[in-house]
Parts: structure tokens; C-alpha cells; sequence
């Protein structure tokens, strides 16, 4: 097979905006030992890929997590803090408003976007006909850019970007504001491209556009790659994410995201090379997408509520143990637990215990005795064959006045199977 040309390749490439809110704080900063210098954020902390001629790469990700940074960085909008981004030919982006001037028309914003873009004035005047015609904008075309609406600006930067024959084209979202009619052509437009051999980097929240479209998805999570394969293998991770994320109530989702927002503050590039040290040292590349699955899962399940499974199995274990202890409280044979199971929760045990506690000091010895008031509780025994109600009253440690006189029994004659209420001590 052959290969295809490597078109972008990135190498743990980061990208770290100050967050300093006044000049002074920046001024400040310089002397570090004035303040505690500028608070950083890491927008991108140190991310790997390589993208190849006719490649249309999705890149998905919840709000926030890096996409146009990383996007911008491609296009050379923006350089990296660390790390190199390789770009092997010319690069358009369409993003909403992105390289637009707001107050000039929209005709001489394809002037200025094709100039740069690296068109001469004769290729220009050849297709600004055709690129109006794209646009659908008809006489607006000749009204400032600043009064069009989003979807008016997409449709501009699109048609722009149609007729630049760029190698490498970025689209941020621009798709997402476009009426259906428009954003079917444009993705029809893409796919061509794509034929061409042109790289393309899609963003869009619309998994439908992204099946449409990509056929690699790299998904991009506060600032790092969370997963980068086939559209088959990264969409249904991602979707699984999004719908446990989106259960989060709204205290999980601020905490969650405050947990990665600090990481993305607090990040160094230190950490960066302890990360790339111990990626080498597991490195195996036969096993890098189920790690990346494996990843991806650990993650959800880190920080979704206890499962169902988890939570009946924790329920079961608990009642099963709490029997289990009240059985050998109550001294209950293995047949009277068969007989009587609810026994085991109902005759509890801890009301028992508190009584013997009562009787004796905490180091076992008697206490003096007081004149015993008995109230009638829920707990009730079952009389077995050839029980004496002296024998029950020395297995339960309850007087045989206490149980005749909670049972209203005018003497000491019990019967088996009969259901006694045992009476618990004040
Ligand atoms: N100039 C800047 N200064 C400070 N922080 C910035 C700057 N630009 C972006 N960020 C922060 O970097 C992070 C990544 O932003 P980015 O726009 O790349 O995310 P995104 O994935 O494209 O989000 P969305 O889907 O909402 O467009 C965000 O937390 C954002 O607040």
C-alpha cells in the first residue's frame, strides 16, 4: 500500500494562554518575586498526530476542550508554546467571522482572504463571480460584513475557501449555522476536496454531519487527545461519554469540569515529560487503541455515580451480613432460619445488645440491679420443639416475668411454634 503524504504532523504540541487580567499583573509578573506571576492555563497540553493527503479528520469534544485552539495552530493562526507543528502545504480555515474584517463589504473580504490566501489579482477577478454565486449572499455582497448574520459570514468564509484550493481546510462549526440547503452543498463541496487529496479537519457537534464526513475522528478532552481512530471505533466512545456526562446533575458537571479545568492550570511541562517518559516505557503499538478504550472507560467510570450492578450487589451483601450477625446474636439454628427468615430482620439484634449493655458495665461486670420497666417490642420468637419458657428466657437473657407479662401468659406452659413478642428493657 502506499503511503500517503504526511500533510500536518504534530509533536506534543501545547498551547498555554496567560490569564492575567491587567496590564500591571503582566508587568507585575516580570518580577516574579512582586507577585505570583501570571496564572496559566494550558489550552493544549502536549498533543501528537499526523494527518495524511486525502484524510478528512473529524475532531469532536465537549465545549471547550481545545478544538479551534488546536485548529488555529494548524491553520498558523497561532504558534505553539512547545512542541512543533509541521504544515506541508497551504491552509484555509472557515470558522464563523474567522480573518473577516467586519466593516468592510463582503467583496472586498474575498479580495483580502484570497489575497492572503495566496491568490493573485487576475486568479482573483477570474473567480469572484463564482465564488458570490457559492456564497447565495446576491446584493449583500456589497453591504460591511458586520450586518450579516452568522450564517451569512459562514456561507462567505465557505465560498471563499472553495475557490482557494488550499492543501489543508479547516472547518470550525461553520457548518452548524447554515440552512440545510447551503450545508448539504458545502458538504457535498468537502467530499470533493477530499477526492482531490486536500486534508480536511472538520469540527462539528452534529454527529450526523460527522458521519457524513469523517472518516478519522480525533477527539480532543480539556486539552488533550483523548482518542484518535477510525469513526467507528472513537463515535461510539465518545456518545457513550456524552450520555453519562449529560446524567450528571448539575454540582457532578461543575465539579468535573473545575477537576479538569485546574489540571489544565496547574499543568507543567514537566509533567508533559514524565507523561511522554512513562509512554514510552508502556509503548506497544498493537495495544494502543484498546489502551485508548481502556482510557476512555476508566475515565467515564471514574467519575459516573456507583452502577446499578454495583449498587443491588452492595445492598444484598449488606442485608446478607446484617442476618447473618443477627442469626448468631440470636443463637437461630439453620432450620428456624429457613423457617422464620424475616427473624433475622426483625428479631434485630442491636436492641438485644443495647439491653445486655445496659445490664452490665461496659467491662462485663453486673450493675446494680434496678426495678425493670419493659416496653413491648416488634422483635418475636417462635417457640421450638421442647422449649421451657425458663430456657427461653435464659437463651434471650430476658426474665420469664418480662415475656409472660409482655404475652399476657397466666403460667409458664408454652407450645411449639408458638410466636412469643419479646419484651426489650428501658
Ligand atoms: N485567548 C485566550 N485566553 C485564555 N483562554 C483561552 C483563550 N482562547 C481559548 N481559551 C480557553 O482555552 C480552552 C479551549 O478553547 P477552545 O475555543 O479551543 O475550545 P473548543 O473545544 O473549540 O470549544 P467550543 O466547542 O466551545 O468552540 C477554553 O477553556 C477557553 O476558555
Amino acid at each position: 500500500m502506499v503511503e500517503k503524504k504526511v500533510t500536518v504532523a504534530a509533536n506534543h504540541v501545547t498551547k498555554r494562554f496567560d490569564l492575567a487580567e491587567r496590564q500591571s499583573d503582566k508587568v507585575k509578573a516580570v518580577f516574579k518575586f512582586w507577585g505570583k506571576g501570571i496564572p496559566n492555563f494550558w489550552a493544549v497540553k502536549g498533543v501528537s498526530f499526523e494527518a495524511h493527503a486525502g484524510e478528512t479528520i473529524g475532531v469532536i469534544g465537549t465545549n471547550g476542550s481545545g478544538k479551534s485552539t488546536l485548529l488555529e495552530m494548524v491553520a498558523g493562526l497561532t504558534q505553539p508554546t512547545s512542541g512543533q507543528m509541521t504544515i506541508n502545504g497551504s491552509t484555509s480555515i472557515i470558522a464563523i467571522g474567522a480573518g473577516m474584517r467586519p466593516q468592510l463589504t463582503g467583496r472586498a473580504n474575498i479580495r483580502l482572504k484570497a489575497l492572503m490566501q495566496g491568490m493573485t489579482e487576475k486568479e482573483i477577478d477570474e473567480k469572484m463571480d463564482d465564488i458570490i454565486e457559492f456564497s447565495e449572499l446576491g446584493d449583500f455582497i456589497d453591504q460591511p460584513v458586520k450586518s450579516y448574520s452568522s450564517g451569512m459570514k459562514s456561507k462567505l468564509g465557505f465560498a471563499i475557501s472553495v475557490y482557494s484550493d488550499a492543501d489543508i481546510v479547516i472547518i470550525d462549526e461553520a457548518l452548524s449555522v447554515g440552512d440545510p440547503t447551503f450545508t448539504q452543498k458545502s458538504m457535498e463541496r468537502t467530499k470533493r476536496f477530499k477526492e482531490e487529496g486536500k486534508t480536511i479537519f472538520f469540527v462539528s457537534h452534529s454527529a450526523a454531519q460527522m458521519r457524513q464526513m469523517a472518516d478519522r475522528v480525533i477527539w480532543m478532552h480539556y486539552g488533550d487527545i483523548r482518542m484518535d481512530g477510525p469513526i467507528d471505533e472513537v463515535m461510539p466512545e465518545y456518545e457513550h461519554f456524552l450520555k453519562r456526562f449529560n446524567r450528571f446533575s448539575e454540582n457532578e458537571r461543575l465539579a468535573y469540569q473545575k477537576r479538569y479545568k485546574d489540571a489544565q492550570k496547574s499543568f507543567t511541562l514537566e509533567h508533559l515529560k514524565q507523561i511522554e517518559r512513562n509512554r514510552q516505557l508502556l509503548d506497544d503499538p498493537t495495544m494502543a487503541m484498546q489502551r485508548q478504550k481502556e482510557n476512555a472507560h476508566a475515565f467515564i467510570e471514574d467519575n459516573e455515580k456507583m452502577g446499578w450492578v454495583t449498587r443491588i450487589f452492595l445492598v444484598v451483601m449488606i442485608v446478607l451480613t446484617v442476618g447473618l450477625i443477627n442469626k448468631q446474636l440470636l443463637n437461630m439454628s439453620w432450620a428456624n432460619v429457613m423457617a422464620h427468615p424475616t427473624h433475622l430482620v426483625t428479631n434485630f439484634a442491636p436492641s438485644k445488645l443495647a439491653q445486655l449493655d445496659r445490664r452490665h458495665g461496659r467491662d462485663g461486670s453486673a450493675r446494680p440491679q434496678e426495678a425493670p420497666v419493659y416496653k413491648v417490642a416488634q422483635n418475636t420468637y417462635t417457640v421450638q420443639d421442647g422449649e421451657t419458657l425458663a430456657g427461653i428466657s435464659q437463651k434471650t437473657n430476658i426474665s420469664v416475668e418480662a415475656i409472660m407479662q409482655a404475652n399476657q401468659l397466666t403460667d409458664q406452659v408454652v407450645t411449639p411454634g408458638q410466636v412469643l413478642t419479646l419484651p426489650v428493657e428501658r
